[in-house]
């Protein structure tokens, strides 16, 4: 089969029929049709089409060893640093297509999933056949090109150091029993990132902070299963989406990915796709030993990149549309994203130009530059929406919507909104684009996205911290 079209995601996510709650109400019918997910999943059927284009399919596609197909280049396992390029240039094609406001695009799992199964032989210290399930499963998504949806959190119950849930029905999804079929899960996980539109779910301990302990602890385990298996909820958060019209709503209505909370209620997870169950050693090496970091932060900051450019685009055009692009404080303001661009391409390309094989056989960006990179970009990102607020103030506010246009006050908005360089229609227009990316919900999302998506902030700072090789510089002042 290969790489798939548009048509066949969509076809393959209405036929599912999942169980996705939302607002209190069971989403029935076809899915592409309900009003909160139908930008998201026309948008995203967008993108496999690019695998299809002919000038995009030879980034946004490779031979596959196994069948000769052409298939997603996000499943590329590099060997080499050209193999590494390759994944960054298509990962940067699917983020121009959405600005880089999707964080969760096909290629963020399908980059994951490939770091863990070139490390199968990791989950063989469990047993043989979890290693051979996760490798044929990767096998599987690459060869029918199937989207996933992760969970990798644990419900925000307690997070006190020495909490520990002793309840006797689980809050934290858990194993709660095994039997010929497969194991069994019950609870609750967080937040899959379009939960309940993708084919499969994808669901690993929490983080690099899996404190376990022992060969059968109930809350280390690893699988994947189809989105529509028996059991399995999605609670989906409100939609941002406010307005379909793309003048009204201009992101939220195309890239609003939706957030759901996972419920599993007895859900069995058939053996042949179980890659991990109760062993605590394995489940602690998940993340140190996998190149799940590197690789999903350089598709990461690939992404960034490209937001980076677009939001530098909408600020600039702001700026000349009402003509203060001359004033000094404006050029430091926008300096400031030229400054955070440049930075973000220095780590990407340092990450690549020092890049290594692992002991799996894979080659990978350098830890430090990425580490770096998903330290700095959190810190800066709530600045630009700041800047982007400072230079369009009360702008950002005074936003008649098309129907406004539309009704016979039309004249009178296009004449007294106009600006220095356009009507009032496309000041509007460019206003509430700058409006949805950093004052609308869906702006507001994205800043909490960029900021927690790949863990806690600070956390991952200390690690940098920790495993940063500072003692070669204190050697060095020391020898001085
Ligand atoms: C928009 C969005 C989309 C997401 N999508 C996904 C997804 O698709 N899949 C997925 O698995 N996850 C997803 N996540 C979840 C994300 O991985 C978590 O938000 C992240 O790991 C932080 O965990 P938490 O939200 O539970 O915060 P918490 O861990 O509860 O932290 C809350 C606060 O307490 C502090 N804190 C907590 N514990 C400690 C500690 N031990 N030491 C110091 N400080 C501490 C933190 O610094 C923070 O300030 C998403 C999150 C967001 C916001």
């Amino acid at each position: 089969m290969g790489a798939i079209t548009g048509d066949e995601y969509v076809e393959r996510i209405d036929r599912q029929k999942s169980e996705v709650w939302i607002d209190g109400k069971k989403v029935e019918g076809r899915i592409s049709e309900h009003p909160a997910f139908k930008g998201i999943i026309k948008t995203q059927a967008s993108l496999y089409d690019l695998q299809h284009d002919q000038h995009k399919k030879d980034i946004l596609t490779y031979v596959s060893p196994l069948t000769g197909d052409r298939v997603g280049t996000s499943y590329l396992h590099p060997k080499t640093k050209e193999d590494l390029e390759k994944r960054r240039l298509a990962s940067t094609e699917w983020a121009e297509a959405s600005f880089g406001l999707l964080g969760r695009s096909p290629d963020y799992m399908n980059t994951a999933l490939m770091t863990f199964a070139a490390a199968s032989e990791l989950f063989c210290e469990q047993e043989k056949k979890c290693g051979d399930n996760l490798l044929k499963f990767y096998e599987y998504c690459r060869e029918q090109d199937i989207s996933l949806t992760h969970t990798f959190v644990q419900p925000q119950v307690n997070r006190s150091e020495i909490y520990f849930e002793d309840t006797e029905e689980p809050i934290a999804a858990r194993i709660v029993s095994k039997n010929g079929d497969g194991i069994v899960i019950k609870g609750a996980r967080l937040l899959a990132t379009q939960g309940g539109i993708t084919d499969e779910i994808l669901v690993f301990p929490s983080g690099s902070f899996f404190k376990g302990l022992g060969k059968d602890d109930p809350n280390a385990y690893a699988f994947s299963i189809p989105s529509n298996q028996k059991g399995l909820k999605f609670v989906s958060r409100q939609p941002l989406n406010y307005k379909e019209s793309r003048f009204d709503s201009p992101l939220g209505s195309r890239f609003e990915e939706n957030d759901a909370i996972v419920i599993f209620d007895n859900v069995v997870v058939p053996w042949d796709r179980v890659f991990l169950y109760g062993n605590c050693d394995v489940a602690a090496k998940l993340y140190q030993e996998t190149t799940f970091h590197h690789h999903a932060i350089h598709q990461t900051i690939s992404r960034q990149i490209v937001k980076t450019k677009f939001m530098l685009g909408v600020m600039q055009l702001l700026a000349e549309t009402i003509n203060i692009h001359e004033y000094l404080h404006i050029k430091e303001k926008i300096s400031e994203l030229i400054v955070a661009l440049e930075t973000m391409k220095g780590f990407l390309f340092s990450a690549e130009k020092q890049a290594k094989l692992d002991k799996w056989g894979t080659m990978t960006p350098d830890m430090n530059a990425l580490s770096a990179a998903i330290h700095y970009y959190p810190r800066v990102y709530p600045r630009f929406l700041e800047i982007l607020q400072q230079l369009g103030a009360s702008g950002l506010v005074s936003l008649p919507t098309e129907a406004d246009f539309r009704s016979e006050l039309g004249e009178d908005l296009e004449k007294y909104l106009q600006s220095a360089t356009t009507g009032g229609y496309e000041r509007v227009k460019l206003f509430r684009l700058a409006w949805d990316l950093c004052m609308s919900a869906f702006g507001s999302r994205q800043l909490q996205y960029e900021r927690y998506f790949f863990g806690d902030p600070v956390r991952l700072t200390a690690r940098l911290y920790d495993s940063y090789p500072k003692e070669n510089f204190v050697q060095w002042v020391k020898l001085r």
